[in-house]
């Protein structure tokens, strides 16, 4: 699926060797520190930053031919929460990019929204501007787009920070679910609990890849301190972040 891939920011390379096959249905965690080039890979998944070199394919088709099916979920950072939108109206850009920007959605996409809305515990609140949610909140509202948008590819960065038990447990869930129904969901995470709760699959990178396959003979010592260097002390095979100067 993704071959040779290298991306860069004018002159400097971000990120460079990235090779990976992954199965449909997989739930591959993207580890690496800090500036390590994981939202840069998702945003070239997601089709907003041109590749320097190599290609990124869906089984047998170019990634261009899956645009509307590609649900990306930046990080909270991202977003302009001031921005005059109701939580319906973020959601259904999730309809309008499965349907293209040029039909206009009808009543059955807004059904659909509400129903993820709902879903997600958010029910009836579809009405309210999105800067009147707590920070779960939003995130679960992002969740509700890429949902509705009936994916066939999930991305999400760094869905878990700032993110309490419960909130996390609705992403748990919804990431199960998307598997179960054969889409594939990439997320860049900090949180190695996370990844080895969630993932069937790890990609380690350190603006090249370290390391890629199923998360048992991946996600190994050896390998977390390839991608971290001093960053991370593996006590008795468990890896605990140091955060190291
Ligand atoms: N818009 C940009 N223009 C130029 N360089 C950028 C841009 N965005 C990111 N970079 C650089 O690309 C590299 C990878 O950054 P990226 O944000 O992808 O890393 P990351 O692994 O997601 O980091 P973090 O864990 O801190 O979110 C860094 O050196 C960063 O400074």
């Amino acid at each position: 699926m993704l071959s040779g891939v290298a991306i860069a920011y004018g002159h400097n390379l971000a990120v460079c060797d990235v090779e990976a096959s992954i199965p449909p249905g997989s739930v591959v965690g993207l580890i690496g520190p800090n500036g390590s080039g994981k939202s840069t890979l998702l945003k070239a998944i997601a089709g907003s930053l041109p590749l320097r070199e190599g290609e990124i394919r869906f089984g047998e088709r170019p990634l261009r031919e899956l645009s509307g099916r590609v649900a990306y979920v930046p990080q909270r950072e991202e977003v302009n929460w001031e921005f005059p939108v109701t939580a319906l109206d973020v959601v259904m850009m999730g309809r309008y990019r499965r349907l293209g920007w040029l039909r206009w959605p009808g009543r059955a996409d807004r059904a659909a929204a509400e129903a993820a809305l709902e879903a997600l515990g958010l029910g009836g609140l579809g009405h309210r501007h999105i800067s009147q949610f707590s920070g779960g909140q939003q995130q679960r509202i992002f969740l509700a787009r890429a949902m509705v948008q009936e994916p066939e590819l999930v991305l999400l960065d760094e869905p878990f920070t700032g993110v309490d038990v419960q909130n996390r447990a609705v992403f748990h869930e919804q990431i199960r679910a998307f598997a179960r129904g054969g889409v594939t969901v990439l997320f860049a995470t900090h949180d190695l609990d996370e990844v080895r709760a969630t993932t069937t699959h790890v990609l380690l990178l350190n603006r090249r890849m370290v390391a890629f396959g199923p998360t048992p003979e991946t996600f190994t010592p050896q390998n977390l301190r390839a991608a971290f260097g001093g960053q991370v002390a593996v006590f008795e095979q468990v890896p605990v972040f140091e955060r190291l100067p």
